[in-house]
């Protein structure tokens, strides 16, 4: 089997990715994808829809394992380790690879609430005012703690969209992750609230490695240094996201970033 690894880098992968296929039933999604990423940049996943962007985004944190029929085979790695080994703790993997979806999802709890739960439950503090600076440090990395400060008791789901979704990146942010996956996360924000999350994404930027499925390519090389493309489950080509727009290898990269189909 051909084996399409388009990355070459001397450092060390956050996550790597060999001969990667995932079924839903008889149908194959993602066709044997080798892919590294680093902690140092932003990764983009583009491509056209159904190319399986998001099938292979949830492929790293076993968010397949959740839908029935879904089938992962080939290699995953964090770190190394094979996160689909028998001994791989699932809610640990999640908390250390944590996911930001299309649309806010904050839980129907307190501003405060929401980011202080991953915490709670994964035992991270010892006390309330252990559990009182993640809230507030969370925020801050976010940033949304001055907009919310003087309310933490109110809802989260009484905050705007963007708001909502700076919200579900501090409640991914708590658990102290090493990896934060988003799924399209400003699909459903305008363009002001689309400009906070990307100037959030630089940011945290090097504290975490971020990988970002967008179908928007100018959101993909604003905030992205690494980006790969997708075409009917195959992963086309993968490179310095500046060489993948203005110097593509690949003839289909090129007919895409022009805007000849997708
Ligand atoms: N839960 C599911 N059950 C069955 N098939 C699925 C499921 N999710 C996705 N698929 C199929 O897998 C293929 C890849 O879908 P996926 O959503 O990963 O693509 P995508 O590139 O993220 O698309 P989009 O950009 O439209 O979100 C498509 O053919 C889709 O129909």
């Amino acid at each position: 089997m051909k084996e399409a690894i388009m990355s070459s880098t001397t450092a060390t992968p956050k996550i790597s990715t060999r001969s990667v296929n995932v079924f839903y039933g008889e149908n194959q999604a993602i066709k044997d994808v080798s892919i590294d990423v680093e902690m140092d940049n932003v990764t983009a996943f583009i491509g056209p829809s159904g190319c399986g962007k998001s099938t292979f985004l949830r492929s790293l944190n076993r968010m397949n394992d959740t839908i029935v029929g879904a089938r992962v085979e080939g290699k995953i790695e964090l770190d190394g380790k094979n996160i689909y080994d028998p001994s791989m703790d699932v809610v640990q993997l999640r908390a250390r690879v944590g996911m930001v979806f299309q649309k806010p999802n904050p839980f129907p709890k307190s501003i405060y609430d929401n980011v202080a739960y991953g915490p709670r439950i994964h035992g991270l503090c010892a006390n309330k005012a252990e559990l009182d600076m993640i809230v507030e440090n969370s925020l801050q990395k976010a940033g949304l703690w001055d907009e919310v400060k003087d309310r933490l008791t109110n809802s989260g789901t009484a905050l705007s969209g963007g708001q909502q979704q700076r919200l579900c990146i501090a409640r991914a942010i708590a658990v102290d992750p090493e990896v934060i996956l988003m799924d399209e996360p400003c699909s459903a924000l305008d363009p002001i609230a689309t400009a906070k999350i990307e100037e959030l994404i630089h940011d945290l930027r090097g504290k975490y490695a971020i990988i970002i499925v967008t179908h928007n390519m100018q959101q993909a090389a604003r905030v992205s240094q690494r980006t790969a493309f997708f075409h009917l489950g195959t992963l086309v080509e993968f490179g310095e996201t500046s060489e993948i727009f203005t110097n593509p290898r690949e003839e289909k990269t090129k007919d895409y970033i022009t805007g000849r189909y997708g």
